[in-house]
């Protein structure tokens, strides 16, 4: 992406609908944004994906004796070649050097958009018409990128193939593919909260908690309870300055 010379086209005063996920201390903050005139003003776009399939069953991949709530559902999430996990997806530049005259017309493109890079990365859904979540845009940065969110539910059996569908993609962006831990062990912190403290890029985090909730995947209390505790977690990992011994 190309640095703009253009002039602040986001008010970064407007916090109406910042993201409930956000730490308050976090370097960025997301707004979200449902005004299409504000969303013309934008030079950037980028479009991301969450796949998701329901199982007809629980399935409990791990230590079952220690789970509460079996995982039923999976989402899946890419590590990305600079370690932070995200959503499949990425820029849209035909948004960029066309902008749409109207919405339906402007989700269309990012909907190709998005199933573009989809199959780029993980060999699969080049057309897939996934559904529009919400938009949102980070304050306090200097880039001025709209970050658009898609969703799309796979049957079990597509969810199971595309693993084997990412593995011979030819793509140098994705290098792993990895499932939410959509539980909380008993010790109150391996699994989501745990999950939670690795790197995410752009709002990911806030994209995955909002979906878990939209679709009734976790209850209200046991997102912020996770989301707490990965905080405190991350919070106590930056107090350890201790370098390991054989690194000294
Ligand atoms: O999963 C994501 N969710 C939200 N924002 C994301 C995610 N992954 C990246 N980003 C942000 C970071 C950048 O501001 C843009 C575009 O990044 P990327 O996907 O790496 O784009 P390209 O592959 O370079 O097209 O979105």
């Amino acid at each position: 992406m190309e640095e703009t010379q253009s002039s602040k086209v986001v008010d970064s005063s407007v916090a109406a609908h910042k993201c409930p996920w956000t730490p308050p201390n976090h370097p960025n903050s997301f707004v979200d944004c449902d005004d299409f005139e504000m969303m013309k003003k934008c030079p950037y776009h980028a479009a991301h994906l969450m796949l998701w399939s329901r199982d007809e069953k629980p399935f409990s991949p791990y230590r079952l004796e220690e789970i509460p709530l079996p995982m039923q559902t999976k989402i899946l999430m890419q590590v990305r070649f600079d370690g932070s996990f995200g959503f499949p997806g990425g820029f849209v530049d035909e948004v960029e050097s066309n902008m749409p005259s109207t919405f339906p017309e402007f989700l269309s493109l990012l909907q190709q958009g998005v199933s573009r890079e989809l199959f780029e990365e993980m060999n699969f859904g080049k057309d897939m018409r996934p559904s529009y979540v919400y938009s949102c845009y980070p304050t306090g940065k200097e880039e001025q990128v709209m970050l658009h969110f898609f969703m799309c539910q796979l049957s079990p059996a597509q969810m199971k193939a595309i693993s084997w569908c990412s593995i011979i993609s030819t793509s140098d962006e994705v290098v792993g593919l990895s499932l939410v831990p959509l539980f909380t062990l008993n010790d109150g912190r391996r699994g989501l909260p745990t999950f939670l403290t690795n790197s995410f890029a752009g709002n990911a985090v806030e994209q995955l908690l909002k979906s878990i909730l939209t679709e009734g995947i976790l209850s209200e209390e046991e997102v912020k309870k996770a989301y707490q505790v990965a905080f405190q977690l991350l919070q106590k990992r930056g107090a350890g300055t201790q370098a390991f011994e054989f690194i000294r």
